[in-house]
């Protein structure tokens, strides 16, 4: 029934499925593909592509004066006084201009062999037609050999052929006036202050053409009219954007190079560059008057030459510093603008986001290094200025780049566990329990013995450091004090952070005899001084491993010390001795690790049959556990010696 079902669906795909676009339709159908999307941003791409064949035009030299118009009903008019579109026949279709062909075919232009043009930003012959696809209403004037030509088209479609209106003896160049399909671009609707930055970012691009502004829409803010010119070039425009922010040179680095001079190859590069304590920097890159801005090649030659210079220049004044400037120290707080043209330019996509051209890298850095070489050595105190603040940064960074890496290793290591640490496998704190044993042997049936998924085991060869009679350099190279430190993950002393602790419970667990309390004595003495919360926030325990297990017949008990065993062989197992039949065998653990896997879990670590000590500090007068730590356990064996001929008794009795 499914395998039928798929069949007819496979076959309903044969070639009528196969589409074939013609003319704009394609355009039409994904405009992402030729604008970028149909957004905001792409509704002012139009005005771009439209623009930037009358900037072409200035630039190859047939133009000086363009208009931009924004209408009340939001058409625009971009007009120039160029070559004006051709409107002969094209050779390739005679019953068609070569306006229509421009306007409706996909790749028809003037661009593609650098005979009309040379450094243009045109290049695919595409954004004229897709302006017209996406365009409800456009119309394209041309006035050529004293005579005015009109053609009007509807979403790419000719309303007819292209028609000679009358004289125009003072005229010359193209007039397109179009209007945004809200089909396409739905609500979107140009906005009057950043089509006029767009204008007037290209009158400064090129310095050879007057741009003039003009909008019935009133922002309130953005001029009605206003007219662009700026001699002055990128080095005005730098100057106007960083709108009197201080500065470390007085005059931007500045300079136009013309690459058929020193790289015998058309084209030019122009920028210009000051630095600021300020403000972010930015750099702001063109390509035959189009924006870049996600920069390129010629973004890449640059900031070479400019890092290449303030090196060489720091060797020169001796400043061994300079050397540690990178491409990110120079850009930061760099206010820039570069703007190159180029024969044949390759982008990245119909937008010309990126430029790709390789060339643009070499010729831009050749022709941007010479001229920093000089101008740092002519303006010493810029340049000084300058290499101060860049060696600065530069400086600034590398701390921070330590200062990130000491962290990073800190953490690492917090996370570094000892090699001899037996983790559970619980992934939260909640639950879990470390046990610190005694002996490497003790830790192998205590691994038998554990729940993997909370208890973890840390076994301490022999006897711990006393903190109280070591130097606190010792502590931090004391290997056993050092793997606990690790496994707790909680830090030491004044960098102690029981938010940090890895285990819900640390208990000691050494053998029940006089070493192990002793053992468990340097543990407590070393919690006390270092980890104290962790003593007064309930989290450190001592386990009860018995003394003897006793078997009579099948029965097993394990007890506590030696007034158990006394009771219990008095008792016996099950009941009067004798009745329960047999002698009782009596063995005593001289350590954790005689005593077998099953014996260690059911007496001392399984949570549900074991006795743990809660280790906790009674003060009855303040500072009184301290002072008796200090005496027990510090330096002064005097102390230890009086401690206990003092408590004579009581000390006999424990054993110890
Ligand atoms: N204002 C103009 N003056 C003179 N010729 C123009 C003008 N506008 C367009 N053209 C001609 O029309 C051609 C096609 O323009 P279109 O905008 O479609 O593509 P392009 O500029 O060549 O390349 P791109 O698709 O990269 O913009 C141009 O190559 C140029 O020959």
């Amino acid at each position: 029934m499914a395998d039928d079902l798929l069949t007819a669906r496979a076959d309903a795909y044969d070639a009528h499925s196969i589409e074939v676009l013609e003319g704009l339709e394609p355009v039409r159908k994904r405009p992402g593909m030729y604008i970028g999307g149909t957004d905001e941003r792409a509704l002012h791409h139009l005005v771009a592509e439209v623009l930037d064949n009358s900037m072409d035009e200035a630039v190859a030299g047939h133009a000086n004066r363009i208009e931009v118009e924004l209408h009340d009903d939001y058409a625009v008019t971009i007009r120039d006084n160029g070559r004006g579109i051709p409107i002969d026949p094209h050779p390739k279709f005679p019953d068609k201009s070569a306006l229509e062909v421009i306007l409706c075919t996909l790749h028809a232009g003037g661009k593609f062999s650098g005979k009309a043009y040379e450094t243009s930003g045109g290049l695919h012959g595409v954004g004229a037609s897709v302006v017209n696809a996406l365009s409800d209403s456009m119309v394209v004037e041309v006035a050529r050999g004293k005579e005015l030509y009109e053609q009007r088209f509807s979403r790419g479609i000719p309303l007819g052929p292209v028609k000679k209106i009358g004289p125009a003896p003072n005229r010359r160049g193209t007039t397109v006036t179009f209007h945004a399909d809200e089909e396409i671009f739905g609500h979107h609707r140009f906005k009057p202050a950043r089509l006029m930055k767009m204008v007037r970012s290209k009158a400064y691009l090129f310095s050879g053409v007057e741009i003039r502004w003009k909008t019935a829409i009133d922002d309130g803010e953005t001029p009605t009219e206003a007219t662009f010119h700026f001699p002055g070039g990128l080095a005005d425009y730098l100057n106007e954007q960083m709108n009197g922010s201080t500065t470390y040179a007085d005059r931007p680095f500045a300079g136009k190079v013309s690459f058929q001079e020193k790289f015998r190859e058309p084209g030019s590069v122009e920028w210009a560059i000051n630095w600021t304590p300020s403000r972010d920097g930015f750099l702001q890159s063109y390509c035959n008057t189009v924006p870049t801005p996600e920069g390129g090649t010629h973004e890449a030659g640059f900031w070479a030459a400019i890092l290449k210079g303030i090196r060489a220049y720091g060797e020169l004044v001796n400043n061994k510093k300079a050397a540690q400037i990178t491409r990110d120290d120079l850009m930061g707080g760099a206010c820039a603008l570069v703007s190159c043209f180029i024969r044949d330019p390759a982008f990245v996509g119909q937008t010309k986001d990126r430029l790709s051209t390789e060339a643009a890298a070499k010729m831009t850095e050749g022709a941007v290094r010479d001229h920093f070489d000089n101008w740092l050595a002519a303006d010493t105190k810029s340049a000084g200025a300058i290499l101060d603040f860049l060696v600065l940064r530069a400086e600034e960074r590398l701390r921070r780049r330590q200062e990130k890496e000491t962290a990073r290793k800190s953490a690492t290591k917090k996370l570094r566990l000892p090699g001899k640490l037996v983790d559970c496998s619980a992934t939260s704190r909640e639950g879990t329990e470390l046990f610190i044993v005694e002996g490497d042997s003790a830790g192998g049936s205590a691994k038998m013995a554990r729940d993997r998924r909370t208890q973890a085991l840390l076994p301490l060869r022999g006897k711990i450091l006393n903190v109280l009679g070591a130097a606190s350099s010792k502590l931090g190279s004391n290997q056993e004090i050092s793997d606990l430190t690790q496994a707790l993950g909680c830090g030491l002393g004044t960098r102690f952070n029981i938010d940090d602790l890895r285990y819900d419970k640390v208990i000691i667990m050494t053998d029940a005899d006089v070493d192990g309390a002793h053992i468990a004595s340097l543990l407590m003495t070393f919690f006390f001084t270092q980890m104290r919360p962790l003593i007064d926030k309930g989290h450190l325990y001592l386990a009860c491993p018995p003394l003897y297990r006793l078997t009579q017949g099948a029965k097993r008990i394990y007890v506590a010390d030696d007034a158990e065993k006394e009771r219990m062989m008095e008792k016996g197992l099950g009941g009067p001795k004798g009745k329960s039949g047999g002698k009782i065998d009596v063995q005593r653990f001289k350590g954790l690790g005689e005593m077998d896997a099953k014996d260690l879990k059911d007496t001392t670590m399984n949570p549900a049959t074991r006795k743990l000590i809660r280790v906790s500090i009674h003060d009855e007068v303040p500072g009184e556990t301290g002072d008796l730590v200090e005496r027990l356990m510090g330096k002064k064996p005097e102390l230890r010696f009086q401690y206990i001929s003092e408590n004579a008794r009581f000390v006999e009795e424990l054993d110890v």
